[in-house]
């Protein structure tokens, strides 16, 4: 990789100081340094021109080895997108789901698909196209399902670093004959091992620190693994401290198969907690049906959850509950769990999110003939609604917390590294006409009376790729719209 110039970007930044304030800095300047850490911040300057020369003089950098990005009006710099939870295969059926629900699905139409990624050149067209789609949506860290593959799952890995996403991938362990399908699946819980040890080799070997590419440990999910597979694998997070990802209480049906396969737990939760899955490093997906009991354990544990409303509302699976599951202390991200979400953009998962929060206060009763009750039933509805800070907080700082990173991404501050996009909204022209250019800045329309804060809710309710405009990670720009 060439080495990385000093960047100095110029303009109003806006990202989540807390869950529910979004703090906007106008007029700053932000300088980065060659290994894409923030290494200085100025703000409140009259000029771009002053803030620049502020900063180089602060800095002692030379002009000549710096690259300047100005927000021009109506743009603003804003972290990059955590995607929680997706699968990197499954990119290819995005939007094919029809009318099943998770356990037809992964028969019907995920397993086949997933299996025949086993073919290198399809599994290259499929990952490259979801890595660079994903990036243009302002995706700058992922943390993938791959499949069972030990080469394909590597080539993502590969990818991933030469196109400069962070990520996470995780080879999906499936060893279990009574659930998992002859044609894909683990010869062995051995095997499982094994095969995932040769992808975490592969990932040290092209990016010893991991710093940009991770390997993740993935029990699919616990009806897919022998109980030996799962033990093994919480061995193995033990020995390296590499993270965990699986599916946790998605489906009423699957949760009844765990229930059977697994009677010596008490609950799905239990089932991992058991077998030591349940970890502080570990993110579970779904988290829609679990119990009170669960929760309190999943939160002593200080495992993470990863919401995905698109998926759950596509595969008919369920509300989950965000509010809920903070008040009981368990931290939340975003996940766009394509292709049960058909959905590969963050933005988009953020928007759903809001939107499914706002169906699960509609399903909080309300007693009719007023009364004390009824106005706490009124209460707790507005209660639970998310707003546009707090969606907008799960897409980049809670999930930088799911995936372990808080420290590093999800919000500007010095020290931390420069995952970031540039969004531009479009500007509405005085006699309100449309012209041909106009189609291609996307939906929102901003007309100019809009505070900040009105802005941001129109990028998420109706922004898309066509806003985002250039996309770094840690300091390196990684995809530049025309
Ligand atoms: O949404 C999901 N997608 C999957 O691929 C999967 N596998 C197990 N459980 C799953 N849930
Ligand atoms: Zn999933």
């Amino acid at each position: 990789m060439s080495p990385q110039r000093k960047l100095l970007l110029l303009g109003t930044f806006v990202h989540s100081k807390t869950q529910q304030h979004l703090e906007f800095l106008h007029n700053a300047a932000v300088a980065v340094d060659e290994q894409g850490k923030i290494a200085a911040i100025e703000r409140d300057v009259a000029e771009a021109s002053e803030a620049q020369a502020r900063l180089l003089t602060q800095l002692g950098w030379d002009e000549a080895e710096v690259d300047v990005t100005v927000a021009a009006e109506g743009q603003f710099f804003f972290p990059g997108f955590v995607d929680t939870h997706i699968h990197a295969p499954q990119y290819a059926n995005a939007g094919i789901f029809g009318k099943s629900s998770l356990l037809d699905w992964l028969e019907t139409y995920t397993f086949p698909l997933e299996s025949s990624l086993a073919d290198l050149s399809k599994a290259r067209r499929v990952y490259t196209r979801c890595v660079r789609r994903t990036l243009s949506h302002g995706t700058t860290t992922a943390t993938y399902y791959a499949t069972i593959d030990v080469a394909a799952t590597n080539l993502l890995a590969d990818l991933c670093l030469s196109m400069g996403q962070r990520a996470f991938v995780g080879r999906a362990c499936m060893d279990n004959p009574d659930v998992n399908p002859d044609y894909y699946r683990d010869a062995s819980a051995a095997e499982t091992l094994r095969a995932t040890q040769q992808t975490i080799d592969h990932m040290r070997s092209i990016d010893p620190g991991f710093d940009i590419v991770s390997p993740i440990l993935t029990p699919r999910f616990a009806p897919s693994c022998s109980r030996e597979a799962m033990a093994g694998l919480a061995q193995l997070h033990r020995e390296t401290n590499l993270p965990i990802q699986t599916h946790i209480s998605e489906n009423l049906g699957e949760i009844q198969l765990v229930k059977s396969m697994f009677p010596e737990a008490d609950s799905y939760a239990g089932v991992y907690d058991k077998y030591g899955l349940l970890t502080p490093k570990t993110v579970l997906a779904h988290a829609v049906h679990i119990s009170e009991e669960e929760a309190e354990l999943i939160a002593h544990r200080g495992s993470k959850v990863s919401h995905c409303p698109c998926s759950n509302t596509s595969l008919t699976s369920g509300p989950a509950r965000v509010r809920w599951m903070w008040d009981r202390g368990i931290d939340v991200g975003l996940g766009t769990d394509m292709s049960g979400g058909y959905s590969p953009s963050i933005l988009d998962a953020a928007r759903q999110a809001a939107l499914v929060s706002r169906h699960v206060a509609m399903g909080i009763h309300v007693p009719e003939g007023g009364g004390a009750a009824a106005v706490e039933q009124e209460k707790e509805r507005e209660r639970v609604k998310l707003t546009v800070e707090e969606a907008l907080y799960l897409a980049t700082r809670g999930g930088a917390r799911c995936v372990g990173l808080e420290d590093k991404i999800g919000g500007f501050e010095v020290g931390m590294e420069w995952d970031a996009q540039l969004v531009s909204l479009s500007q509405v022209s005085d006699d309100g006409g449309m012209e041909e250019h106009d189609h291609g800045h996307g939906l929102v329309d901003v007309f100019g009376w809009e505070s900040w804060g009105d802005r941001l809710a129109k990028w998420l309710y109706n922004g898309d790729d066509r806003n985002t405009k250039r996309v770094w990670v840690k300091g390196r720009l990684v995809h530049k719209r025309k």
